[in-house]
């Protein structure tokens, strides 16, 4: 058990690993003990904000965000998720991805506003430039990616579930999801407002954007926004359902259709990516948008009260 930890010293082996024993190694062409798994198993491994479950039986791995107390995408998230996502990309083992949440009542709460208030040029370029990262990961991932939506899912965590191939939300009307920017007196840049629009069409987006809109679950499978809406104890499963379906499809087809149908949106920021996140800066940092920022977060901490 020890030289297996060495091997795969992030990884905890579940399943029957526990069984293992001397007759569950094998010796290799080089003569080295390896272990010798059985068919079906479940590789885990786990960051700060993130546990990924990878079975290998099915091709599937399971990502569950778990950043208390709501999941908001701040800068190490976000790097740490997009090196989880780049991993499982270049594991050939790997063909399906379920996003979901690890916390009650929220899949995320969209960007972490602390790392936009009161923080330096720098720092906003360095947050901005992730938050494009982990975009252009999800959007232009090869894998299936399902978003398992099971809690409300404002802001950059609308972005994370648009940026999926298929969404499945709680059936639970508490639950809201959308780009409500406007709402925080800032504006969503172009690459969120064209993945909204390639996802439930031009008027949709025209109304949610401007008006900041949080469509609550039912109205949300009524735009499109999401697939479907499943009790919220089905969630994970129906999303392994609906996941199954997409594997059946080779992949060389599924993925070049899908970079046909993405690599527009794609360019397009890639090929205003520096510009982009100028202009983020200039906009954030400005006093009038740093005191809607302060104001917000004091309605927010408010509502409690
Ligand atoms: C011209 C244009 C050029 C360039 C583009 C320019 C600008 C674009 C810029 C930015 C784009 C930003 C996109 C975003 O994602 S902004 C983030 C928007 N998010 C929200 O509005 C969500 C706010 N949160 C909520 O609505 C709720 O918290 C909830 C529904 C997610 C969960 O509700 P709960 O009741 O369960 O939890 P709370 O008590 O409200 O929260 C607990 C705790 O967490 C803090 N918190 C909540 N959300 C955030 C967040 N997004 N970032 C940081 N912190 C957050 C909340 O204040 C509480 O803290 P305390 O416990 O009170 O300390």
């Amino acid at each position: 058990m020890a030289t297996l930890l060495k091997l795969f010293p992030t990884c905890t082996w579940t399943g029957r690993l526990a069984h293992l024993s001397r007759k569950g190694w094998a010796q290799s062409r080089s003569g080295r003990l390896l272990p010798c798994f059985p068919a079906s198993q479940r590789c885990a491994s786990t960051t700060s904000y993130l546990t990924v479950e990878m079975d290998d039986n099915t091709g599937v791995a399971v990502v569950t965000m778990k950043s208390p107390p709501v999941n908001s995408l701040s800068l190490d998230f976000l790097t740490e998720f997009s090196i989880s996502i780049e991993k499982l990309e270049m594991d050939r083992k790997c063909r399906g991805v379920i996003l979901t949440s690890g916390l009650p009542k929220v899949f995320s709460a969209g960007l972490d506003i602390m790392e936009m208030y009161g923080k330096g040029p720098e720092h906003c370029a360095e947050f901005w430039r992730a938050v494009q990262e982990m975009w252009l990961k999800l959007y232009g991932s090869n894998m299936i990616t399902i978003a398992a939506v099971n809690g409300s899912s404002p802001a950059g965590g609308c972005l994370m579930a648009m940026a999926c191939d298929y969404r499945i939300m709680a059936d639970n009307p508490k639950y809201s999801i959308g780009l409500n920017e406007t709402l925080l007196g800032i504006v969503a840049p172009f690459w969120f407002k064209d993945t909204m629009m390639n996802t439930i069409g031009f008027r949709a987006t025209e109304l949610a954007l401007q008006l900041g809109l949080l469509h609550n679950a039912p109205n949300a499978l009524r735009v499109g926004l999401v697939d479907e809406l499943v009790p919220e104890k089905e969630v994970l499963s129906a999303a392994s359902t609906a996941i199954s379906k997409w594997l059946a499809i080779p992949d060389h087809a599924r993925q070049i259709t899908k970079s046909m149908m993405r690599k527009p949106t794609i360019d397009r920021l890639l090929s205003h990516r520096d510009q982009d996140i100028n202009n983020f800066v200039s906009f954030i940092t400005k006093d009038s948008i740093q005191k809607s920022l302060q104001v917000y977060m004091e309605r927010l901490k408010q509502r409690k009260t």
